[in-house]
């Protein structure tokens, strides 16, 4: 599957999103280079805010041709459409109100309040990704696929032992009892997530070391669901030095 799996480690949470942003905007530029338009996976949870307020506020964002970029999501949290907790809204306030966006290309996933009913609006998105797939592909190819990590090693809305992570023949899935609130969300499937060209996870805080040890050390996917982040061409794990406290040191790259 992946070609290549590595860990930055950097000093703090706070150098760790102006690195990710200096290499997001270097890497998208290129990407622009070589296709017409780019699709990139956005990411709710604080880290990944960070990065977003940390791109924006990069003088080097100027260069990018924003409006030729699509954002997805991960997942989503089922609520309002004007909750603060909803992940579009704060990648919103963070990053996307700030920048030349196309809004044609901005594919949040639906709140409660576009469509009441959590199956249909999971289905609805779907419909979506299939919508701006590449021929009868069912979701479009990824170029950066965002994550963060949760202290019990989940990603997006995939949760250790819960249906979602198992599922397979879907590409978007309604949870109902997440186990972090709220507890109504939609998700992507891990299908799809590793058929991203790269994922980069954004992770920081020692709460992160023990899911992030094992999933290296080959944890099962269902037990520790960022054990399954291996996309097409790279994953990247960047992560601060408390996070880090668990990886072992031949996985650790240079940063600088
Ligand atoms: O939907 C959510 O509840 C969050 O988006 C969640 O999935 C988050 O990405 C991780 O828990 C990491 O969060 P932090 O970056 O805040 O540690």
């Amino acid at each position: 599957m992946t070609t290549d799996r590595r860990v930055l480690v950097h000093a703090d949470k706070a150098s760790l999103a102006g690195a990710v942003a200096a290499r997001f905007i270097t890497k998208i530029i290129d990407i622009l280079d070589e296709f017409d338009e780019a699709h990139v996976v956005l990411s709710g949870g604080s880290v990944n805010t960070d990065l977003m307020v940390a791109i924006r506020n990069s003088p080097a964002q100027t260069n990018v041709e924003w409006q030729r970029i699509h954002f997805w999501w991960g997942d989503e949290r089922f609520v309002e459409k004007n909750s603060p907790d909803r992940n579009e809204l704060q990648a919103r306030e963070a990053l996307l109100d700030h920048i030349p966006v196309d809004e044609a290309k901005i594919h949040p996933m639906a709140s409660s309040d576009d469509i009441a009913d959590l199956d249909e609006a999971a289905a609805a998105y779907a419909r979506e990704l299939a919508a701006f797939a590449p021929d009868a592909a069912l979701y479009p190819r990824f170029d950066i696929l965002f994550l963060g990590v949760g202290p019990d090693g989940h990603i997006a809305s995939l949760f250790p032992g819960m249906q979602g992570i198992t599922v397979r023949d879907a590409t978007v899935v309604s949870v109902r009892n997440s186990p972090k609130p709220p507890p109504l969300r939609i998700s992507l499937t891990l299908p799809v997530i590793q058929s991203a060209d790269r994922i980069w996870l954004v992770l920081a805080g020692a709460d992160k070391a023990s899911a992030l040890g094992l999933a290296l050390a080959g944890a099962s996917v269902d037990e520790v669901p960022v054990a399954g982040a291996e996309g097409r061409k790279r994953t990247v794990f960047f992560v601060d030095r408390e996070a880090a406290a668990e990886v072992p040191e031949n996985l650790i790259a240079p940063s600088y």
